[in-house]
């Protein structure tokens, strides 16, 4: 890992699980900078080809990882993307996956207008705790973290853990 002031954070889980409520937050208050892959790969077009059964662009990977990689070696940035298995491990120093009880997602989901098949898939997402799996599996069990983003309590709660995660992680 690259010998760097300030670390790189993952935050990701299923959508609507809370990512960028929280991102928007702690990048203002720890001096982060917030990179939402979704948004940057709308606005830099790193889309592969577009799903019309699920109703959502395909994420170019390769793409974005070269967009990001200068970044990432800098560190001092939070990372937000409903997935996390094909970004270098070497990348984060904490990774936190964020989830929600699946009524609230329910509700949160069809405020967006997601079609069944897609609100369906990413409630079963969430049921069967894929994102946290997919974490798991691709970097170490220690840097993983599961926060709650269903309330404001939940988040203020979350802005605790990774503070205090980042003070540690100052003094070693
Ligand atoms: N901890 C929370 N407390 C209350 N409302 C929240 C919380 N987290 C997210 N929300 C709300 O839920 C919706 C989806 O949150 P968002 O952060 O956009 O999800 P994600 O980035 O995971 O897709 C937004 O309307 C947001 O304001």
């Amino acid at each position: 890992m690259t010998d760097i002031g300030k670390p790189n954070i993952l935050i990701t889980g299923t959508p609507g699980a809370g990512k960028s409520y929280l991102c928007e937050r702690l990048a203002a208050q720890l001096k982060f900078t917030w990179l939402d892959c979704s948004k940057i790969a709308k606005e830099k077009n790193f889309i592969e080809e577009y799903d019309d059964e699920y109703d959502c662009p395909i994420l170019d990977e390769d793409k974005l990882m070269d967009y990001l990689e200068p970044m990432m070696a800098i560190g001092g940035y939070i990372v937000e993307y409903h997935g996390c298995d094909f970004f270098p491990e070497r990348w984060f120093h904490a990774v936190f996956v964020v989830s929600c009880p699946n009524g609230t997602l329910y509700d949160r989901l069809k405020e967006r207008n997601y079609n069944e098949k897609k609100l369906t898939s990413n409630i079963q997402c969430e049921i069967f705790g894929t994102i946290l799996e997919e974490a798991r599996e691709s970097y170490k069990s220690d840097i993983v973290y599961e926060l709650k983003g269903e309330t404001k309590a939940d988040a203020e709660r979350s802005l605790k853990t990774v503070k205090n995660w980042y003070s540690m992680w100052k003094r070693k």
